[in-house]
């Protein structure tokens, strides 16, 4: 069978069309650009009427995400067949959430295991599991690293208003300094420390978790020490020679990757930080997008939308950054979470069969919540020489918002300011617009000619806007899974696994020769020019 032509080439003639058509036209050409281009469900409103397409080309992208097989691509993946063939792995993080499309065996493991670390951390909450003097834990210590720790970190912290359990610590840099910064101060007696692996064989998380054992031990003693530690871990042997009693190692599966396991054990200090019914409907959430995912039709399928908006971005106009930018200032650490779901998931460059993928994959994922970001990055944003898709995230409302009887206040700016900027980089200002705007300030005509090239706005650049009620433990979810789903359906219309990252091992394997090097620096030798040279100027004693 011939080769299908790339998406590259497929969407060619629609970018050309679109190159020369500037999205001031196209807003101002259609009335019904927002209905045209929007759509509401799961509680979200998802807005890409100032992404750079017309309606040709979006039943173009529609038409490929059927072609490719999208659908079939998705109940693959739900009712856990072994999607990730480069690791001989199914990919069930939704089952972690509920649904009946998983395996039977899956469903009854997950239900069990999610008992155990809910109990857990109620029991902690409430002091019926308490620390080696018999006092309740007041801090809890997550040591993790990736997929360990980015995500409860992020939804702690987006959850703070509902966070009424123990004050929660995050420790995942091998730089001892990042060890220091986070134990000192806290009372060993009154912490407690979770080690989250996956493999429990990350050398940053071992070494940290080392030293917090220590750190434990001379407060406590050796003997009490266990009762200050739990472990996270698909690896019982591991964490059993680590010395944590299996009843406070909390367990999940090879079918759940570590970018995808918050929903899993790995979700415990976001359930110690907001109670197990919080956490629950935290789960509810995302599984309401899965079974969005699962049923809603292609054209209305807010993950499927979201993947071909990245395809157009990425194939059509040959973009590479992606901001995303959370007009919520407790979403701080949500793009950092994004980074890695996307670029470890989809930076990859060979197809299913190990030929070279057809078409540019991945992009550069970054971003700061709005407005901070305004102030830094987004003069680039606005005028640099490469363009830069923005998601921007909004709620309708903050939970708690009322600083000085000021409720509302705060929130109309955030609002006006996501909207302006959406609306400057998508319109821009001519040089003529920018003349008469001077003109109009009395600017002489003499500054107005020497400036106006500088204060014009080339606009044309995309950004699609989600909208939600408010970020409540449902609403992250939800929030969550429908970038989950967006990133693998963007792997499918690649044809790249989403699910592996061999891409990491390369460096853990060369730290590991380094290591030797820098206790004895004539194994330098081996090294390149530009290694050994580095691994001298680091052993320099100062001058
Ligand atoms: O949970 P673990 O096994 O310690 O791995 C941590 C992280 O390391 C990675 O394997 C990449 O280095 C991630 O995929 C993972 O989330």
């Amino acid at each position: 069978m011939p080769e299908q032509s790339s998406l590259t080439a497929q969407l060619k003639p629609h970018a050309d069309r679109m190159r020369v058509a500037h999205l001031r036209d196209l807003l101002s050409a259609d009335p019904e650009r927002f209905e045209r281009f929007s759509r509401t469900g799961c509680g979200l409103l998802l807005d890409w009427s100032k992404e750079k397409l017309d309606a040709v080309a979006w039943e173009s992208l529609l038409h490929l995400a059927r072609e490719r097989g999208v659908e079939n691509a998705r109940d693959a993946m739900l009712r856990g067949d072994l999607i990730n063939g480069t690791e001989g792995r199914a990919v069930l993080h939704t089952a972690l959430r509920g649904g009946n499309w998983a395996p039977t065996q899956a469903l009854q493991e997950i239900a069990l295991e999610k008992t155990r670390f809910l109990r857990f951390a109620d029991d902690i909450r409430a002091g019926a599991i308490a620390a080696s003097d018999g006092a309740p834990f007041e801090h809890v210590v997550n040591i993790g690293i990736g997929g360990s720790d980015l995500g409860p970190v992020m939804a702690v912290r987006a959850l703070a208003p509902f966070c009424d359990g123990p004050s929660m610590h995050f420790l995942s840099n091998v730089d001892g300094a990042h060890a220091i910064d986070v134990l000192d101060g806290l009372d060993p007696r009154r912490t407690l420390v979770l080690v989250a692996s996956k493999t429990f064989t990350t050398l940053e998380t071992l070494t940290n978790a080392q030293t917090a054992r220590a750190w434990l031990a001379e407060t406590l003693g050796e003997g009490q020490v266990g009762q200050h530690l739990a472990a996270l871990s698909t690896n019982a042997d591991a964490t059993a020679a680590f010395g944590i009693q299996s009843d406070r190692v909390f367990g999940f599966w090879d079918y759940v990757g570590g970018r995808y396991s918050l929903w899993s054990a790995i979700g415990l200090p976001l359930a110690l930080a907001i109670g197990a019914e919080r956490f629950e409907a935290f789960l509810a959430g995302a599984h309401a997008m899965d079974a969005h995912f699962a049923d809603a039709p292609l054209a209305d399928n807010m993950p499927v939308i979201l993947a071909l908006i990245g395809i157009w971005r990425r194939n059509a106009l040959a973009l590479v950054g992606h901001a995303v930018i959370p007009y919520e200032e407790r979403l701080a650490r949500f793009p950092a979470y994004l980074q890695q779901m996307d670029m470890e998931s989809n930076g990859k460059s060979v197809r299913m069969d190990g030929s070279p993928a057809q078409d540019a994959t991945g992009m550069m994922v970054f971003g700061e919540p709005g407005t901070n970001a305004q102030h830094s990055f987004f003069q680039l944003c606005h005028q640099g020489h490469d363009v830069v898709a923005l998601d921007v995230l909004i709620g309708r409302r903050v939970v708690g918002e009322a600083v000085s009887g000021r409720a509302g206040v705060h929130h109309t700016h955030l609002m006006a300011n996501a909207l302006a900027q959406t609306r400057a980089l998508a319109l821009g200002r001519t040089l003529e617009e920018t003349r008469a705007e001077m003109a109009h300030e009395g600017i002489a005509l003499d500054e107005i000619e020497r400036l106006a090239p500088h204060r014009t706005f080339p606009g044309d650049r995309p950004s699609t806007t989600i909208v939600y009620d408010q970020l409540d433990p449902e609403t992250l979810g939800k929030l969550i899974a429908l970038y989950e789903h967006k990133v693998f359906v963007e792997s499918v219309l690649w044809d790249i696994n989403a699910f592996d990252q061999w891409g990491v091992e390369l460096g853990k394997q060369l730290a590991k020769q380094i290591t030797p090097a820098l206790a004895d620096p004539r194994l330098a030798a081996a090294f390149d020019p530009s290694t050994r040279g580095l691994i001298e100027a680091l052993l320099q004693k100062e001058e």
